[in-house]
Formats: C-alpha cells, structure tokens, sequence
C-alpha cells in the first residue's frame, strides 16, 4: 500500500480531477460516503455523533458524513468552526445540500457552548483540518482540540487528526488524539512517525476512486500479501547448496550470545549452510547451541578466502582494535552481499567512505540511536524525519539501509522505500537485533532481489513477535529474543 506525503498526495488529487476529469465534488462525496459506511460499522445508530467541520475540503468531507449518517437514521449535528462565509468551493456545495435537510447545525462561539451541545454526544467526527493544516493550530481550533482531547468518547478523525501535519520534519504541539482515522485513500507519512502515530489511533485507508499518476515513486508499506507473493519456494529437488551458503563474525569472550542467536536464526529461516567466524574461546560454547553450523576462528588469516553467498559481520564482536581491523578487513574482502551490524555500524562511523569502495551491495541495520551517530545528529532530529535521513543516506554510501524501530524503514541505494508495522514492545529487549540480522542474511542468501528480501525477513521478525504474543505463549514483558527461533518457524507454517 501506498504512502503518501501532502505534496503527493495533492498531485493525484489534481491527477484524477485534471487528467481524468472526475469533479472534485464527487471526490468529496466518496469519501464522506466511504467514512460514513465505516462509522456505521463501529459506531451504533442509537449514538449521538457531533462532526466538527473546519474551513477546508476536511470540512466538506464532514457534511458529506453529516448527510450521509442523517439519512440512514443516525442523530447527527454539526459544529462549523469558522463562519458561513469561510465555506467555500467544493465544501460549499456539499454545505448547501446539507442545509436543506434538518441537521442541528451550531457555529462554534465559546468553550461554553460546546459544552452544552457536548452533552448528550457519544462520539465526534473530526473533519477540522486535514491535509492543508500549517504549523500549530491558531484559535478557535486550538482550544477545541483541547476540549475534545479532554473526553473519553469514542473519535474518529477523517484523513488526519486535526493539527497533525501529513509531512514528517514539522514539530507540532497539538493535535486530536483519535481513536481511528480514516485515511482518503492513502495513509499519510506521519502515521509512520514514532513521534505522532499515537495521534491516529488505529488507521484505515479507505479508496475513494483517486487516479494516481502511470508509476508513482511513492513510499510503500510492506505487509503479509507481500510476503506471500514473493516469499522464496522451497523446491522438492533442492539440496542444502540451493539455500546458500552464508558467513556470520562476530562474537567475542565476552559477547559470545549475539552470534549464536544470528546463525541460529539464520538457520531457522531456511539458510542452507552456515559458518560461524567467531574466537576459538567461543566455539565450544556457541556449538552447543547451534551444531548445525560450521566454525572458522577469526584469527585464521585465510578465514575469508572461501566463496560465500552472504556475510554478516558485528554483532557482539567488541569495539578492540583487533575488532575494528577485522571489519575493515572484511568490507574491503568480501565479494558477495554484505550486512553490517551492531559493532561494524560503530566503526563504520569513522570510515564510512569504504561503502563507496564496495563493488558488491551493502545492507547496514542500525537502529535509530546508531543511524543517528553515522549521521552526527542527535536521535530526536533523526526520528522527526527519518525517511528523508534514509533516503538521502542510502543514496549517497550506494547501501541499502535498514531504518529499525517500531515502524523499520528498509531503502534502497534508488531511494525506494518500504515500511514495515507489524512486531511489538516485546522485542524491545537485548538480541532481537542479532536474529534479525540473522533473518536477513538467510533471506539474503535465497532471495533474487536484494530489497525484497529485506522486507520479507523484516517482516517474518516482527510476525514471529506478535504470533507468540497473540498466541500467548509469552507476553511483552518476558518475549526473550531467543523464543523468536521458535516464532519464525510458527510464521513459516501460516505460508506452507
Ligand atoms: N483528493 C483528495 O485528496 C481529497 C481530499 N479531500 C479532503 O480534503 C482535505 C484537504 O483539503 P484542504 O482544503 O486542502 O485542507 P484542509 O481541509 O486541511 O484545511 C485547509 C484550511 O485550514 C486552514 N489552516 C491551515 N493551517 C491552520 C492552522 N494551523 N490552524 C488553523 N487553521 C489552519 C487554512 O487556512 C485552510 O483554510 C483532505 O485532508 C481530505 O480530507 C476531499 O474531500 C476528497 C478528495
Ligand atoms: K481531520
């Protein structure tokens, strides 16, 4: 699915209405008519709905609903929060029908007279401000932001929560906490951001027949369909070479877990051969909890010279000089696809113009706090606009990038991007990384195209999380990043 920025989304609006020729008001009233159907499933008909209505089309949208649930037996009013005379355009049409039928209508005077119409209302539609809003929210929508956040009745918002920008890279102080929203057509940036996805509750596009221009370089969303389409087949006649044969280094004498969780992963993800690259401390450790995998000791200086599909190099591999040369080592060597994680992001940060150098593609996984120490700036400013951040940066070291989080980001060195939701707090904890690295090499290992296989082993993380959860075998408090083994294999068997 498609996500959309204001200017992008503006673009298709005046796409459908200039080049295809459908009028904007009919654009209205399909969204008005699409809500509506949507409220009627959520909320029931014996409910008082209060729609607040702003200046602009958000607002037309609101008398589209207001009609719409009046005729289907609804009690609806309407709070306009600008005078008659500000209502203008398509808004203004669709406002005109309205006043013809018997639908209370109150133009917004004081907090004391919403007050009163609040009374009896059990739940709100917001159609304050959408897609135009700019910079914080002046009077009167302010304070009726303010008022309604104050009450526990159930809020849908239309599009976007009132005050809350489309765009990522605006800071804003107010805004509508809803407890849905109702996207036109596409979910806008924000509902991405950690900063402001709270605001929207939970979100539901709804088409509303908009024309999007031939091949929309727009942002994606990666979700199960995907997976299911473009998940690597296991053939009948393969042998364990079909699936690759994958490198991990890392681990030291005193971080020997990370290692073990990314090759166990690996494996648990369909990787045909692994070998472990680790210290010769750490082997008999490391081996009893994964025997499939073979070993190397880092400091066989030939360890490298074998041919492997993909390697993945860092985690838990220390911050020593001896460390950091191996990993120079290593992006300077390696002839295959390349993931660097954990400590090699550390020390990437130093020498960051040997990804230019690399003939072969590079996938870098950082998580918020280490992207934002390759790029010099602090967390806060990376997370205001981290789409922007990964594309810029992917684009200029030639890498496809791994943006981890709550919403992980994957781009590629084109500048497309995808965004991946599923997962939960529960993985919030130490090692959750390692075996998703580990996911990724496997995927990496089988798969043809590299950012497809990236989403998918993102994807398949995040699933293994939530199917555990939801199955309540462990909850998010006590989810340890070695249960997600058993997850992924959980996840496997809803695609066979
Ligand atoms: N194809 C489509 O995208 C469709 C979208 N629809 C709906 O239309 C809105 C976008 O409409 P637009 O008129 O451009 O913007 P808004 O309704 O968000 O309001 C603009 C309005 O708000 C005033 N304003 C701006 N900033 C502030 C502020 N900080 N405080 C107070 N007031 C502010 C500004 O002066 C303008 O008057 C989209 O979200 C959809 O809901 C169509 O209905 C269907 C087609
Ligand atoms: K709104």
């Amino acid at each position: 699915m498609h996500i959309v920025t204001a200017k992008e989304m503006y673009e298709v609006d005046s796409h459908t209405v200039q080049s295809a020729g459908i009028d904007g008001k009919i654009l209205m009233e399909n969204a008005g008519r699409a809500v509506a159907t949507n409220i009627e499933k959520r909320v029931a008909n014996t409910c008082r709905i209060l729609i607040f209505t702003g200046s602009g089309n958000n607002g037309g949208d609101g008398f589209v609903i207001a009609r719409t649930l009046h005729l289907r037996g609804y009690h609806v009013e309407v709070v306009s929060l600008v005078d008659e005379e500000k209502i203008n355009g398509d808004a203004k049409f669709h406002y005109d029908i309205l006043k013809k039928l018997s639908v209370p209508f109150h133009f917004y005077k004081s907090e004391n007279q919403l007050r009163g119409i609040l009374v009896h209302t059990e739940a709100i539609v917001d159609c304050m401000l959408g897609i135009g809003v700019k910079g914080h929210l002046k009077s009167p929508y302010k304070e009726v932001v303010g008022q309604l956040n104050k009450l526990s009745i159930y809020k849908v918002a239309v599009d976007i929560p009132t005050g809350i920008p489309a765009d990522e890279g605006v800071e804003v102080k107010d805004g509508l906490y809803a407890n849905v929203t109702f996207s036109i057509q596409y979910p806008k940036i924000t509902a991405f951001l950690e900063r402001y996805a709270s605001y929207y509750g939970e979100w539901v596009p709804l088409d509303i027949g908009l024309i999007p221009p031939i091949k929309p370089s727009f942002v994606q969303t990666w979700g199960r369909n995907n997976v299911q389409a473009t998940l690597p087949k296991r053939k009948r006649f393969a042998h364990k070479g079909t699936f690759g044969k994958g490198l991990v280094i890392g681990g030291s004498d005193e971080m020997p877990g990370s290692v073990m969780m990314t090759a166990r992963a690996a494996l648990r993800s369909g990787a045909g051969l692994i070998t472990i690259g680790t210290t010769r401390q750490n082997i008999p450790a490391i081996a009893s909890y994964v025997p499939e995998a073979t070993y190397k000791t880092v400091d066989e200086m030939d360890f490298l010279s074998d041919q492997y599909t993909s390697v993945a190099v860092g985690m838990g591999l220390g911050r020593t000089e001896k460390a950091f040369s191996l990993i120079e080592q290593v992006i300077r060597q390696v002839k295959s696809l390349l993931l660097l994680d954990a400590d090699a992001l550390y020390y990437l940060k130093q020498n960051l113009s040997l990804l230019k150098e690399r003939e072969y593609p590079t996938v870098l996984t950082p998580h918020a706090g280490e992207m934002a120490r390759l790029l010099g700036i602090t967390t806060e400013r990376l997370l205001l606009k981290p789409f922007t951040y990964s594309k810029a940066f992917a684009k200029e070291y030639n890498v496809h990038l791994v943006l981890k989080g709550p919403f992980t980001i994957i781009t590629n060195p084109q500048g497309e991007q995808f965004v991946i939701t599923n997962g939960n707090v529960g993985l919030a904890k130490g090692g959750s990384g390692d075996v998703l690295a580990g996911i990724l090499l496997s995927f990496m290992m089988q798969g043809a195209c590299l950012i497809t296989s990236l989403c998918n082993g993102c994807w398949i993380h995040g699933a293994s999380a939530d199917h555990l959860i939801e199955n309540g075998r462990y909850s998010k408090y006590d989810l340890l990043a070695t249960d997600l083994m058993e997850g992924i294999g959980s996840v496997f068997h809803t695609f066979s």
